[in-house]
């Protein structure tokens, strides 16, 4: 069965690259290309199996409301999530409960096992820092990724009684990054960069760095087309993360 699939944002950097996979899957059909300016109230269950929203933060939660207020699944790679707008999110989907919204921080591979083997590192390293590092378009830091990856990483230490990371910093200008869960994160913006992140690990001599880079946008779409074919797999809920459908 084609799986009809509109895209929110269609005329971004990540919505126009969604827009040539999903017109390349042969398993898929486009439905509606939108963006701002548009109404969203066009995409309904007779036109759209799954959405694909690459918005900006500001308004990606609004977008996903409305859409799971139009009775569609809902697959998000726009950034800035935290858990009171995954809630609504939640409550909204409580009156729709065939349909499903799933979230990636990010869709590449690359990332996403980065992550994972630094969940499993967490738990051996006395320091981590965090350093991610993007084109100078983006409009959102941290990225997105790094937060995710940084509340991966303290969970894991948490789960492990880790004592707080060394550091005796006394002055502070703002050079020691943003602390997230307990975790320093650095962003860096570059021209030339698209979507880059490291995870420092260090003990008393010994240094791991595991590093992910996306050169091209393209790198985004296995995940995305995944996301798509597993939509509404687990109705009624958000899923965040593409771990969710990796084997790991
Ligand atoms: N999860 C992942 O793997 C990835 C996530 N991202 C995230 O995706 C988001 C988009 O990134 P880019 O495409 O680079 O940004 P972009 O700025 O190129 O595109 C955003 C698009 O959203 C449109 N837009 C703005 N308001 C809208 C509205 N109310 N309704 C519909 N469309 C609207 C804009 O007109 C624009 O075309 C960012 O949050 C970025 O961090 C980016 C790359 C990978
Ligand atoms: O804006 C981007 O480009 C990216 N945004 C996401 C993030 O903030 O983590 C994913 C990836 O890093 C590219």
């Amino acid at each position: 069965m084609t799986i009809r699939v509109s895209v929110v944002g269609a005329k971004g950097r990540m919505g126009a690259t969604v827009v040539g996979a999903v017109q390349s899957a042969p398993d898929m059909e486009l439905a509606l290309a939108l963006d701002a300016g548009d109404d969203l109230t066009q995409i309904t269950p007779a036109n759209t199996d799954v959405v694909v929203e690459f918005t900006v933060p500001a308004v990606s939660l609004s977008n996903v409301l409305t859409l799971v207020g139009q009775g569609v699944n809902v697959v998000v790679g726009t950034t800035g999530w935290t858990d009171e707008k995954l809630a609504q999110v939640g409550e909204a989907l409580a009156a729709h409960p065939d349909n499903s919204v799933f979230i990636a921080p990010n869709f590449a591979i690359s990332t996403v096992l980065a992550e994972h083997f630094a969940a499993q590192a967490a738990r051996y390293f006395e320091s981590v820092e965090i350093v991610e590092m993007h084109h100078p378009n983006k409009v959102d830091a941290p990225s997105g990724t790094a937060i995710h990856t940084a509340h991966v990483i303290a969970a894991a230490r948490k789960e492990a009684s880790m004592p707080p990371i060394p550091d005796n910093t006394q002055t502070d200008g703002g050079s020691r990054g943003q602390v997230v869960d307990g975790i320093h994160v650095h962003a860096v913006r570059l021209r030339g960069l698209n979507a880059h992140e490291e995870v420092l690990f260090g003990n008393a001599g010994e240094q791991l760095v595991l590093r992910a880079d996306s050169f091209d946008r393209s790198s985004f779409m296995p995940g995305v087309l995944l996301a798509v074919r597993h939509a509404g797999e687990n109705p009624g809920k958000v899923t965040v993360g593409l771990d969710a459908y990796l084997e790991l």
